[in-house]
């Protein structure tokens, strides 16, 4: 039996991805899994680090927020430990409920308790349908039901399973700034051999790089020059060593035995201060994963060099 944190409490989209990725049998153990609530995403990766658990399901990317900051921080290793490595990911479509112990009119709803990254998502429609409503923080999706079933807040922006969970009424469903509104999830495990090559994956690095001119366009360049497609390229403050010091996470179509990939890895490893490979797995929603395949036929021209072909 293996088992698996998430961001909790019950009730979070990422408690459904996790149950997402449960279904599919992405990783080893999914069959008799146990599920453990963390309290934040870096919580739930803390307990991969200490063998606590052995995965934890953690979101990344928000399409309308942008990358989660708190799980980008939290998969960098503290100096002398171990990385963890993402094995699987999982898009969802995200659409919040928004609910109160009783049914409400929209002015009665002057308090409306909110995870930010979700108030984020809901400013517009919210700010439209209940405009006297302000803004309080919620520490998860889940959490704003549980704030609002204890009576410190009004209404809450919500998941549906978490609203029903709490035993609250729906004042409005499917709430979204924007209609295709989604979460890409990770599921983070201890270092291992990445899952097989699919043809549509995704391999990701954290990179150190030495502040010098030109370091970043050099780094990015080892996958330009070699065809491979960067999909996210983001940078965090590296909290250590002074300001001004920063640390790059970047996203790249391909797995590390696509050919190109793993000479481009290769080469930032020859270059960067330090880089941190973050795994290759299947991408979920493909579009943008399609490794570069012209490159594998030059590794073969090579060979055939070696033994004397043309
Ligand atoms: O609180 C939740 O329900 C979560 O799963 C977290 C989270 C996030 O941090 O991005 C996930 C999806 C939504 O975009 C909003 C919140």
């Amino acid at each position: 039996m293996s088992a698996f944190a998430y961001f909790g409490p019950a009730g979070t989209f990422t408690e459904m991805a996790l149950n997402r990725l449960l279904q599919r049998g992405v990783v080893d153990g999914t069959e008799s899994a146990r599920t453990v609530a963390a309290d934040s995403p870096a919580a739930a990766i803390a307990m991969v680090r200490s063998g606590a658990v052995d995965y934890a399901c953690v979101p990344i990317e928000s399409s309308l927020e942008g990358s989660v900051p708190a799980t980008m921080d939290a998969l960098v290793s503290p100096p002398g430990e171990h990385r963890v490595q993402a094995y699987a990911e999982v898009t969802l479509d995200v659409a919040f409920t928004l609910a109160a112990r009783e049914s409400l009119d929209a002015d009665q709803v002057r308090t409306l308790a909110a995870y930010p990254v979700a108030a984020a998502q809901v400013r517009e429609q919210v700010a439209e349908r209940f405009p006297h409503a302000t803004f309080v923080p919620a520490s998860s999706n889940a959490g704003a039901a549980q704030d609002v079933s204890q009576g410190l807040a009004d209404a809450a922006v919500t998941t549906q399973i978490a609203a029903d969970l709490h035993g609250l009424v729906s004042l409005a469903r499917d709430v979204a700034d924007s209609p295709d509104a989604h979460t890409r999830f990770l599921l983070v495990g201890r270092p291992g051999p990445p899952p097989a090559r699919t043809g549509a994956d995704r391999t990701s690095v954290i990179l150190d790089l030495t502040n010098e001119p030109g370091s970043l366009v050099t780094a990015m360049t080892e996958f330009a020059s070699r065809g491979v497609d960067l999909t996210r390229i983001e940078s965090r403050p590296r909290r250590r060593g002074g300001s001004g010091q920063y640390r790059f996470f970047l996203d790249a179509a391909g797995h590390l035995d696509d050919a190109a990939v793993g000479e481009a890895l290769r080469a930032l490893h020859r270059g960067a201060e330090r880089v941190v490979y973050l795994g290759s797995w299947p991408v979920d929603r493909n579009g943008d994963a399609t490794p570069p395949t012209d490159h594998a036929e030059s590794l073969r021209w090579f060979a055939a060099l070696e033994q004397g072909g043309d």
